[in-house]
């Protein structure tokens, strides 16, 4: 039996990662799993859980009891946290200026991981973004992507998806998470041994998705 193609596409916040792999998965009739939802959903079920977010003790032992669930459609991915469709949740400013603090701690990435195999080894081929694919979840990925853009870019992209708010302030919001999720101890960002960079500062969001298909189906 052969194993799912496995494309692994990691980089920094706002880069493009979760467009970009939709439209790939899309494209290639394969399936979407978004890592960063995951580790958003968790931090969401453990703030509703009162656990204080700085104590990594206290969150390494509330994580084992909050039950995960994503759905892997590229046209409607869905996260699902203790049963809650948390989608919207966790894109709120809690969730996101927590999620660093839960992502570093190592007993979370354990879990994470562990599930993140088991979507990917039931699945018929997919797309999996987040910052450690490449490099801890699917190393043996036959394509791994390392999608990076300039940080003003990435900026100025998220905050025209915020309704145009302030661009240096989301500048400085998205330097301070990449030099957090770059600098913790387990599995730190980084581009994986292998990857292929793709800078998308000056490619539309088609340019990027047809670089990343051409890459897969050089691979053969
Ligand atoms: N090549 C591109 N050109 C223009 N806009 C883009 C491009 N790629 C993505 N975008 C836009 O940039 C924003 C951020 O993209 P996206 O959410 O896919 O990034 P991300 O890397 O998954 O972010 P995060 O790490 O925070 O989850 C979105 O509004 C998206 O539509
Ligand atoms: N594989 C992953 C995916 C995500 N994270 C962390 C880093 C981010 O700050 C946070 C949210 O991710 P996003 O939704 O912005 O892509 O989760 C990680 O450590 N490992």
């Amino acid at each position: 039996m052969t194993s799912p193609l496995v494309v692994a596409i990691d980089g920094p916040s706002g880069s493009g990662k979760s467009s970009t792999s939709r439209g790939v998965a899309a494209r290639l009739d394969l399936a979407y799993l978004d890592t960063g939802a995951m580790y958003r959903a968790m931090t969401w079920a453990l703030l509703q859980h009162g656990v204080d977010l700085t104590d990594s003790d206290a969150v390494a032992v509330a994580a084992e009891k909050i039950s995960l669930e994503s759905g892997t459609d590229p046209a409607a991915p869905t996260i699902h946290a203790d049963g809650v469709d948390v989608a919207e949740p966790i894109r709120s400013d809690e969730v996101t200026g927590s999620v660093s603090l839960v992502a570093a701690v190592p007993r979370v990435r354990e879990i994470l991981v562990d599930m993140q195999r088991a979507t990917i080894a039931g699945s018929h081929g997919i797309v999996v973004e987040g910052r450690d694919i490449g490099s801890t979840v699917a190393p043996d990925a036959p394509v791994k992507i390392y999608l990076v853009a300039d940080p003003a870019a990435r900026a100025a992209r998220r905050a025209a998806e915020n309704g145009g708010g302030d661009a240096a302030a989301t500048e400085q919001a998205l330097a301070r998470r990449d030099e957090i999720d770059s600098t913790r101890a387990t599995s730190p960002l980084a581009k994986p041994e292998g990857a292929v960079v793709v800078d998308s500062t000056h490619m539309t969001l088609d340019e990027v998705i047809d670089a990343i298909v051409g890459i897969v189906d050089a691979a053969g």
